[in-house]
């Protein structure tokens, strides 16, 4: 069971809205969605992924201690009246994890290795190579800086600084900072069970092995697993229904017992078989967001008995740029992540094309010679130009000739968490 709800009328659009523009439709979702899940502490290696349920503070300071950046050799620099100059070098050496317990005296060098304590009575350590060495005797080169080679305690990171934000989610780096300040357990959201369900009559699981000419491979369900897995949510099969209405309700109906929020596809759109946007729209709490965009315009947002259902296009390439534009920072905000705007750059254009407007326009593009390529179909069936695509192409909603040369919006895979 899921530890908080939403309300019902989650998704609500004020009276009269019909194509909604995608700026609106993100910013709805973006005022009304919050966090639903509830926090657990794990060990910090055991994060990865996860959303920090609080502020993560620095027990202790990296470094911890001043330290050499180098292996080479100590001394105080004041000791020293002028570079080059010879010293004599002290019995003993500090190492990491072997420190030399006594001082060095002034006017005397010491053998030091990276990452070993400074030890006390030195302030500056030259690299080996640049020095020689004589009977005892250490010949330092004509130009040093005072405290050169040095990492000063705490000059990362001091005890008590915020080392991991509430709501960042956990990467591979933010392990390594909080074990290296001394925290072993990290408060965490607990994974968000995304239900991921595909609908039609058409359809066949992958690995069938007799499909006939009428039947299609389901695509999206591997498609959006994948999605939910990458973006670090548990990803809960729910499987195929076909279309039919009672057994489409009944599979919502356990799907809002055991998980957190449900991601369909097909059935969105208003034909006779839309069976998943008729039966939202009578018995859920539908708002038919009919989105001023391409692809993707029948994205179906409902309320079904508490769970958020993100009914989303059966096309997939429809289905995947929803996902990406709409489920992805909504699921984010509802894992106890903050709300992610995709980032992008003006790119000039490698293609031509007029745009309607009226609606916001993604193309499947990639970076090649500095310029933008798109996939030479925009048909929303040509799953092949999603694996040839690197990111989107962004139109906005005005109408657009575009050129070659042209700058266009790019934004990366990655910038989605790809
Ligand atoms: N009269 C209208 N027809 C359509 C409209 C419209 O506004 N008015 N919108 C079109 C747009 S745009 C899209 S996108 C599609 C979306 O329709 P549905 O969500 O109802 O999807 P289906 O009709 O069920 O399927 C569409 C297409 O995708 C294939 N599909 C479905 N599920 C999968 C899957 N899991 N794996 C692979 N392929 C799948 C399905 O076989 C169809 O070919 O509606 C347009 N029509
Ligand atoms: O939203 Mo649809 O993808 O344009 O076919």
């Amino acid at each position: 069971m899921t530890s908080d709800r939403l309300p019902d009328d989650c998704f609500a659009l004020p009276p009269g809205v019909d194509w909604t523009p995608v700026d609106v439709a993100l910013r709805g979702l973006r005022d009304r969605l919050e966090c639903v899940v509830s926090v657990e502490r794990r060990p910090v290696d055991q994060a990865l992924g996860c959303r920090a349920a609080a502020d993560h503070h620095a027990r202790r300071a990296n470094p911890p201690t001043a330290n050499s950046a180098v292996d080479g050799y100590g001394f105080a620099f004041d000791s020293v009246r002028a570079f080059p100059a010879t010293l004599p070098l002290i019995q003993g050496r500090s190492a990491a994890g072997s420190p030399l317990s006594e001082a060095v005296p002034a006017g005397h060098a010491v053998r030091i290795l990276t990452g070993a304590p400074i030890p006390a009575g030195v302030d500056t350590v030259v690299l080996q190579e640049d020095v020689s060495i004589e009977g005892g005797t250490l010949s330092l080169p004509g130009s040093i800086k005072c405290g050169a080679n040095t990492r000063k305690a705490g000059e990362d990171v001091c005890v008590g600084q915020v080392a991991l934000g509430a709501s960042r989610q956990i990467t591979a780096a933010d392990i390594a900072l909080t074990t290296a300040l001394g925290i072993d357990g990290l408060d965490v959201y607990r994974p968000l069970r995304v239900g991921i369900l595909s609908t039609g009559d058409e359809l066949v699981p992958a690995g069938y092995l007799a499909p006939d000419n009428a039947e299609i491979y389901d695509a999206n369900r591997p498609m959006l697993l994948s999605l939910a897995r990458r973006w670090s949510h548990e990803a809960v099969d729910l499987g195929h229904v076909r279309d039919d209405r009672g057994a489409l309700r009944r599979c919502l109906d356990e799907a809002a017992r055991s998980v957190d929020v449900i991601l369909t596809t097909g059935g969105a759109s208003a034909g006779d078989e839309d069976h998943v946007s008729s039966l939202l729209r009578e018995e859920g709490t539908l708002n038919h967001w009919r989105i001023a965009i391409k692809p993707g315009r029948p994205l179906a947002l409902a309320m079904w008995k508490g769970a958020p259902v993100f009914g989303l296009p059966g096309n997939p390439v429809a289905a995947f740029v929803c996902a990406l534009l709409f489920a992805r920072p909504s699921l984010e905000v509802m894992a106890g992540g903050v709300w992610l705007e995709p980032q992008s750059f003006d790119i000039p254009a490698a293609f031509e094309k007029r745009k309607k407007v009226g609606r916001q326009e993604y193309l499947r593009a990639r970076v090649r010679n500095g310029r933008a390529e798109v996939f030479p179909s925009e048909g929303s069936g040509r799953i092949s130009g999603l694996s040839w695509a690197e990111g989107l192409v962004k139109l906005d909603d005005g109408a657009r000739s575009i050129a070659p040369g042209d700058p266009v919006s790019f934004i990366p895979f990655g910038s989605f968490g790809l």
